[in-house]
């Protein structure tokens, strides 16, 4: 169950490329232990909010907060500490095909750590085995499926036991079947280990399944149009677009749009 404390908090954010803003004011919290997902049409900015989130794009305007940790405040220092607390599954998750699964899921850990050999295989066996790939750890990518890739990528994403755990469309290009298991899962890793969850997916059954709370970003209106329970949402939003979005209706664009739900 999630619980309510605030773990993150968009204040009125602007995102732009130059003159060319993508979102503009849009504000959320993320509680923790929360499986929170960031969903709206193709282009509407999702990963450019996700990047927003985890330090690699600046906003153009408004405040990303950990706890009451203005990010874009911190000393480098700071950042780099909070930063550890991050794990991150980008889109395609991709992993070293010139490295056997292990080595994939180690190379943060030797990278980043100052961990003995030993113990790097040790944290790699049992991030190994949270994921379900016990045994698999000397396969190539090439050698498995793209539902372990996933999982793969998602243990190396818990290399430094991460407090967030930031997924850009985790389940893309999985078939039905696996795409089911990454999001039992994402559950699990956040029953297990408490983790708050942030990912980007337009995946319907993946957010009905597992999503406790999200914000719908919209192209056309550049920011966003409702938050809340997805499944609420579908059912209840005031907002037409967003009750058509979700359920996978072509929105009535004569019907008014109400700009927050
Ligand atoms: N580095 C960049 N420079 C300029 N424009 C960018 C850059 N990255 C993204 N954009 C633009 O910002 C908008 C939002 O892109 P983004 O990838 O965040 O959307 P998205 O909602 O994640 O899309 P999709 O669902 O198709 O993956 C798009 O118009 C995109 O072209």
């Amino acid at each position: 169950m999630a619980e309510t404390e605030p773990r993150i908090t968009v204040e009125a954010l602007t995102m732009a490329f130059g003159d060319k803003v993508v979102q503009k004011d849009v504000s959320f919290t993320v509680s923790s232990g929360s499986i929170f997902v960031i969903m709206g049409g193709s282009g509407c900015g999702k990963s450019t909010l996700l990047k927003h989130m985890i330090g690699l794009i600046e906003p153009a305007a408004g405040r990303i907060l950990y706890g009451d940790r203005d990010f874009y405040k911190l000393t480098e220092d700071q950042r780099d500490r909070l930063l550890r607390q991050f794990g991150v599954l980008f889109q395609g998750g991709a992993l070293w095909s010139s490295m056997t699964v292990s080595q994939n899921v180690a190379l943060p850990l030797e990278l980043y750590s100052s961990y003995s050999a030993a113990t790097i295989a040790d944290l790699t066996a049992f991030k190994l085995s949270l994921v379900g790939l016990d045994g698999s750890g000397h396969l190539m990518p090439s050698e498995i499926s793209g539902g372990m890739r996933k999982r793969a990528g998602l243990a190396r994403a818990l290399a430094f036991d991460p407090e967030i755990l930031f997924l850009d469309e985790p389940s893309a290009g999985l078939d039905p079947i696996s795409s089911r298991r990454l999001d039992d899962l994402i559950l699990q890793l956040r029953d297990l280990l408490g983790v708050t969850v942030v990912m980007v997916t337009h995946e319907l059954e993946s957010i009905f399944a597992i999503a406790d709370d999200c914000v719908f970003l919209d192209a056309t209106a550049k920011t966003a149009i409702a938050h809340g329970d997805p499944k609420t949402l579908r059912d209840h939003s005031d907002n037409a677009f967003v009750r058509a979005f979700l359920n996978r209706r072509e929105p009535d664009r004569t019907e008014t749009v109400v700009s927050a739900s």
